[in-house]
C-alpha cells in the first residue's frame, strides 16, 4: 500500500526581525502571536501615546483593551527603523490609507523583503487590491497576502484560529508559515494571491447584511441563504475578474465569509445590525470607532459590477438601502421575488436556466 507522508510539524523555532505596520486591532493581534513565537517585532503605528504606552505598559487600550503583550515587541512611529532590519513586513493599515503610507517609505523597504498585506480592502481609483498596491509601489520586495477567518479579538485570546498565505514565491509561503504557526494559530498555502484577498475584501459586504438580517430576525433558514448565495455572488465576481472560484471553497472564502456573517464580533456585522435597528449609517460607524472596510468596498463592487454587467443582486439591494434610501423591507421582497435561478452555476450556468 502507498504511504502517505505526514510531517509531525512544518513551523520552525527560529527568531526573526519582523515588522508589523499598523497599530490597530489586527496589527496589534499579529503582533501579539509573533512576538509569542520568540521573534523580535518592530512595530510601527502613527500615534506617539499609543507607543509610549505599549513601551510602558505593554497594552493598546485603544484597540486592544484589557490584553496584556509580552515578548520582545519594540513599539516605534519611526517608519524607517522599523521596516529597516525586518525580514519581513506585516501591514495592517485600513484601505484607504494603505497607499500613501506604503508610497511615502518606499525607499526604506529592501530588495527581496518579504512584504505581506493583512488589508482586506479595496482601492477607490482603479479597483486595485493591496498586492497591487505593493507591486506597483514597491516591486522589488517578495509579496504576499494573509487572510481567512480571523477576528483579532479571538487570536489575542490565543483562541485557535487558521488563516491562508497566498504567495507565488513558495519561499515566500513556507517563511510566513514558520513565522506565524504555533499551537493555537494554523497557516495554509494559496497561489491564487488574487482570489484570496477578493475573498477577503468582498466577504464584509456580505457580513454587514447578514447583521441586518439579524437585527430583523429574519431567521436561520434566512441566515444560511444569505451566506450561501453572497458565496455565489462573490466567486462569480471574483471569477469575472480571473480569480480561481476552487480558492472560495478554502478559508479565505467560506471560512471568513461564515465568520463574519455568524458574529457579533465582526466590526462589518455589526454596522450592519445597527442599520437594521434603525440607526443611520453615519451613526453607526461614529459608535464602532474603528475600520469596516465593508461600507467602501460595498461602493466599489457595485461600480465595477454594473460597469461589468455582473449580476449581484446582494450587492445592488444593500447599496440601495445604505445609500439610496430604499427601505430594508422593499429590498427583500424585490430579492424574494427575483427569477429563481440557478443554485451552483459553476455546474449549471445561470442563463440555460431562464
Ligand atoms: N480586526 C480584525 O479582526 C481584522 C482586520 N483585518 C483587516 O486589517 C486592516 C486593518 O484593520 P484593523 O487593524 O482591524 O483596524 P482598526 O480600525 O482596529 O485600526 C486601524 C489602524 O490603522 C491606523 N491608521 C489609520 N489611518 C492611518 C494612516 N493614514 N496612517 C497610518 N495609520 C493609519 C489607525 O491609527 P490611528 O489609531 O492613529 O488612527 C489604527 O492603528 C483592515 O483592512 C481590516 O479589514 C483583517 C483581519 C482581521
Ligand atoms: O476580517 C475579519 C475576520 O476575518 C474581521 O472582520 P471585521 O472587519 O468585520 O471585524
Amino acid at each position: 500500500m502507498p504511504q502517505t507522508t505526514n510531517p509531525t510539524s512544518n513551523t520552525e523555532n527560529k527568531k526573526e526581525q519582523v515588522a508589523v505596520l499598523g497599530g490597530g486591532s489586527f496589527g496589534t493581534a499579529i503582533t501579539k502571536v509573533l512576538a509569542e513565537k520568540g521573534h523580535t517585532v518592530h512595530f510601527w503605528m502613527r500615534s506617539a501615546e499609543q507607543v509610549q504606552e505599549l513601551a510602558e505598559k505593554g497594552t493598546n487600550s485603544r484597540y486592544m483593551p484589557g490584553v496584556q503583550l509580552t515578548g520582545d515587541i519594540r513599539p516605534s512611529t519611526d517608519f524607517s527603523a522599523v521596516v529597516k532590519n525586518a525580514d519581513a513586513v506585516f501591514v495592517a493599515i485600513p484601505s484607504k490609507a494603505f497607499r500613501n503610507v506604503i508610497r511615502e517609505h518606499a525607499s526604506d523597504f529592501h530588495d527581496g523583503q518579504i512584504v505581506i498585506s493583512l488589508t482586506k480592502g479595496i482601492e477607490r481609483d482603479g479597483f486595485k487590491l493591496m498586492s497591487e498596491i505593493l507591486q506597483e509601489e514597491i516591486p522589488r520586495t517578495r509579496i504576499g497576502v494573509l487572510s481567512g477567518p480571523n477576528l483579532a479579538g479571538e487570536i489575542v485570546q490565543r483562541d485557535l484560529t487558521a488563516t491562508v498565505i497566498a504567495a507565488k514565491d513558495p519561499d515566500v509561503r513556507r517563511t510566513v508559515q514558520n513565522l506565524l504557526g504555533c499551537e493555537y494559530f494554523r497557516v495554509y498555502a494559496n497561489v491564487d494571491i488574487y482570489g484570496v484577498e477578493l475573498a477577503g475584501a468582498l466577504k464584509n459586504i456580505y457580513a454587514i447584511v447578514a447583521g441586518m438580517a439579524s437585527a430583523l430576525e429574519l431567521g436561520e433558514n434566512a441566515k444560511s441563504m444569505l451566506i450561501t448565495r453572497g458565496l455565489a455572488e462573490m466567486s462569480r465576481f471574483a471569477v469575472s475578474l480571473g480569480a480561481n472560484p476552487m480558492t472560495f471553497m478554502g478559508l479565505a472564502g467560506v471560512g471568513d465569509l461564515v465568520v463574519t456573517c455568524t458574529s457579533s464580533k465582526s466590526r462589518n456585522f455589526r454596522v450592519g445590525y445597527a442599520v437594521g435597528k434603525g440607526a443611520q449609517l453615519e451613526d453607526a460607524v461614529a459608535e464602532l470607532g474603528q475600520v469596516a472596510e465593508g461600507i467602501y468596498t460595498l461602493q466599489l463592487v457595485k461600480e465595477k459590477a454594473e460597469d461589468a454587467g455582473i449580476y449581484m443582486p446582494l450587492v445592488r439591494g444593500l447599496y440601495e438601502i445604505l445609500y439610496g434610501g430604499a427601505s430594508i423591507k422593499a429590498v427583500i421582497n424585490g430579492l424574494m421575488m427575483a427569477v429563481q435561478n440557478s443554485d451552483v452555476e459553476f455546474i449549471l450556468p445561470r442563463t440555460l436556466t431562464y
